[in-house]
């Protein structure tokens, strides 16, 4: 039996004591698994009297973070209190600066800070593991670095942010308003603590970029993703969209284009039978692109103690049994800079407009789209009885440049009695 695997856990919230539990409810499960015992050294967290409704007997406490990575007595240090710097990043540095491995679950930290991290993790020949980090408790970090390896990567695109399709999708189920279903999420405890990162989509972004990363090679590039959240989606449009027979999600998109890497996250329009447009509450997917493998589809629960915690075991596993990896699935100094750029592919569009109803109105439109090169698909005017009329219209596959040039056109018509909303339809 080789020697235990010795942990120090700053962050003892939702994840941290989900670890705490897996650990001490499945110690000889993982024994039996590991050929060696997982123990906890020490734990930190803002609180020391807090009860957590688990035990930490046995487990030193430390106040400071830093203290903690650094004990001669752990052997990985486990970062589960979030945050992009602080004491997150300190004591993350520190512990990979005293030769320890890390495990972390902070998609914050790392897509704004990865390489850096991965490359003092690789200098001091560690490990710098995060599968919570991305889609909570399904294996996403691990199926690209291990069981994709072999694939070149066309496509990478998912919902990753949970709180965001609980709310679209109730929305869609209620009937309700943007404000009343978000009032609602927040009232479950569904948000993060700083809503904006959920309903901005930058948690979503934060994991895009990790995903980016891994499959295209490049440097995680936060700051490259076109960012968008679902703040504007209104009740109207997701009905529409229904009766188009489509579904508004927040999709986070990457893919490599003749100009760089493309990086998206924003409310798009699925089909509602495609698996992306069946996905309904908390729940997660990603689906990969690959040239051998084709497409798969990985689906489940992406926050949460129990997932969260999940994943997180399976990092500290591989750590048991001697895994030794990269950070990022190939050696950091290898990954290149992403340029970043814009869409090249292009799509069909999906147009909401309030028509002021007279003679000549949709001749008007039709004409401005025709003339910027964007053909329609289908359009629909519901029966209406005030003095505007509702139109949809589903364009053919358009560049979003002549879409914009419709649109901008569409403003001197003198026929929109509001600003036209138009949504890109996502091929899945
Ligand atoms: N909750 C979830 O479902 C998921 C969380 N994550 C990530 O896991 C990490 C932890 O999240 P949660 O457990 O939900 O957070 P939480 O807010 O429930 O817990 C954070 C813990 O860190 C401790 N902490 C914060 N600052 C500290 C400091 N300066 N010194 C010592 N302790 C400090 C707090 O006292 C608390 O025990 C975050 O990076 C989060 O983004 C990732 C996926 C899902
Ligand atoms: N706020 C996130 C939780 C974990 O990443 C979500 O809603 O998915
Ligand atoms: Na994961």
């Amino acid at each position: 039996m080789s020697e235990p695997l010795r942990l120090g856990i700053a962050g003892l919230g939702t994840v941290g004591v989900g670890v705490v539990r897996i650990i001490r409810q499945q110690a000889a499960l993982l024994e039996a698994r590991l050929g060696r015992k997982i123990t906890i050294s020490a734990v930190s967290a803002r609180s020391k009297d807090r009860d957590r409704g688990v035990s930490l007997s046995g487990y030193d406490w430390e106040n400071d973070p830093i203290k903690l990575a650094t004990r001669d007595d752990i052997d990985v240090f486990v970062e589960l209190m979030g945050g992009e710097d602080g004491p997150a990043k300190d004591a993350t540095e520190a512990a990979l600066k005293a030769g320890k491995q890390v495990v972390t679950a902070n998609k914050a930290m790392l897509a704004i800070h990865g390489a850096e991290l991965a490359e003092l993790a690789e200098n001091n020949g560690l490990v710098l593991r995060y599968e919570a980090a991305v889609a909570g408790g399904i294996p996403v970090i691990k199926t690209l670095t291990e069981g994709l390896a072999g694939n070149q990567i066309s496509r990478v695109m998912g919902v990753m942010n949970g709180s965001c399709n609980f709310i679209l999708t109730r929305m869609e189920n209620s009937g309700k308003t943007y404000e009343e279903i978000f009032a609602e999420a927040d009232g479950l405890g569904y948000l993060e603590a700083d809503p904006q990162l959920d309903v901005g989509g930058i948690d979503a972004a934060h994991k895009l970029a990790l995903l980016a990363a891994i499959a295209f090679g490049t440097r995680p590039d936060f700051a490259g993703i076109q960012l968008e959240g679902i703040e504007r989606v209104s009740i109207d449009d997701i009905r529409a969209a229904a009766d188009m027979g489509y579904k508004i999600k927040l999709l986070g998109v990457a893919q490599k284009t003749g100009r760089g890497l493309e990086q998206r996250m924003q409310p798009c329009l699925v089909p509602d039978t495609s698996p992306l447009g069946q996905l309904d509450g908390g729940t997660n997917m990603v689906v990969i692109e690959g040239d051998a493998v084709g497409q798969i589809v990985l689906r489940g629960p992406g926050a949460g103690e129990g997932p969260t915690a999940s994943a997180v075991m399976s990092d500290i596993c591989d750590i048991a049994r001697g895994w030794r990896g990269p950070v990022f699935g190939q050696p950091v100094a290898s990954l290149q800079s992403a340029v970043a750029a814009t869409s090249q592919r292009p799509a069909a569009y999906y147009l909401r407009m309030t028509l002021v109803d007279k003679p000549g109105a949709m001749a008007k439109i039709a004409t401005v789209l025709g003339d910027a090169g964007v053909s329609i698909n289908r359009m629909r005017q519901y029966e209406h009885t005030d003095t505007n009329a509702p139109v949809l219209i589903v364009t053919h596959k358009t560049d979003r440049a002549s879409l914009d040039r419709a649109l901008c056109a569409m403003g001197t018509t003198g026929v929109l009695a509001a600003e036209p909303v138009a949504l890109r339809i996502e091929e899945v």
